[in-house]
């Protein structure tokens, strides 16, 4: 075997009423594997994560992490993560959100302490660390939930577009701890619309309409599809009849 898988989707579909938004999803991201998941607006995306995440199960189908199934509570100290709406409280500090979140996860003492300083460091808030959330902006407001989801260590990462109204040079630092997370062996998925972005994930899903059209890396997606830009192969697909 080449790679453990950290993340296994087998078969999942996902209906909501009658609507079904997942179609027959099968999908293994090796441990420390920057895996993205791209697609248009409405095409599952997230449905998809929050069930890797165990927020939410499948209707049919199966999703393991870790070869555990989920969703299951005792995995969600090894799953970091941060969804596309912040869940701060807005008349809290930032270490005052940072604590709560910390307390829930077991972290206590000098411990938490300094993780909470560590997360708050990464993602360039260290002076912000006082202010009440309702004065952040909509950035400093993604920056801090980003922070909030690494503060366990976790062994996987779950990022619903990390990167929604951060500016370029922090999108960038934020991107290379990414990689440095990666290297230390934790798994990240991330959904994105960032074309740039989607180039730096070691392999990328693209979905449309909730089925899984193309998985590859971004060099095999470029190929097999004769383009020279993820944008073109991103492009190249969508138009293509299902
Ligand atoms: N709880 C729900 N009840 C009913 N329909 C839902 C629910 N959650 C999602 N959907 C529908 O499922 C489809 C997929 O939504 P999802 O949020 O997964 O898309 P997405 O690819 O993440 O979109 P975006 O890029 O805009 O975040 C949409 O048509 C959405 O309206």
């Amino acid at each position: 075997m080449a790679h453990p898988a950290s993340i296994r989707v087998e078969q999942v579909s996902k209906n909501f009423g009658s609507s079904n938004v997942l179609h027959d999803i099968t999908l293994h991201v090796p441990v420390a594997q920057i895996f993205g998941l791209l697609g248009p607006s409405g095409s599952g995306k997230t449905t998809l994560i929050r069930m890797i995440a165990g927020i939410d199960d499948p209707s049919t189908g199966e999703v393991y992490v870790q070869e555990k199934r989920m969703p299951r509570l005792d995995m969600l100290s090894k799953i970091g993560y941060m969804a596309q709406a912040e869940a701060l409280y807005s008349e809290l500090t930032a270490k005052e959100n940072l604590d709560f979140f910390a307390t829930l996860f077991g972290l206590k003492g000098a411990l938490r302490k300094q993780r909470i300083h560590e997360v708050m460091e990464l993602v360039d808030l260290t002076p912000h660390m006082n202010k009440q959330i309702a004065s952040y902006s909509g950035g400093m407001k993604r920056r801090l939930s980003l922070a909030a989801s690494l503060l366990h260590h976790p062994d996987i990462l779950i990022l619903d577009e990390p990167t929604v109204g951060i500016d370029p040079l922090l999108r960038k630092s934020i991107w290379q701890e990414l990689e440095r997370l990666s290297s230390q062996g934790i798994t990240i998925v991330v959904t994105t619309h960032v074309m740039d972005e989607a180039d730096k994930c070691h392999r990328l899903g693209m979905i449309r309409e909730g089925k899984l059209i193309a998985v590859g890396t971004p060099d095999e997606l470029k190929q097999a599809t004769a383009s020279s830009t993820i944008e073109e192969a991103f492009l190249h697909y969508g138009s293509v009849q299902l």
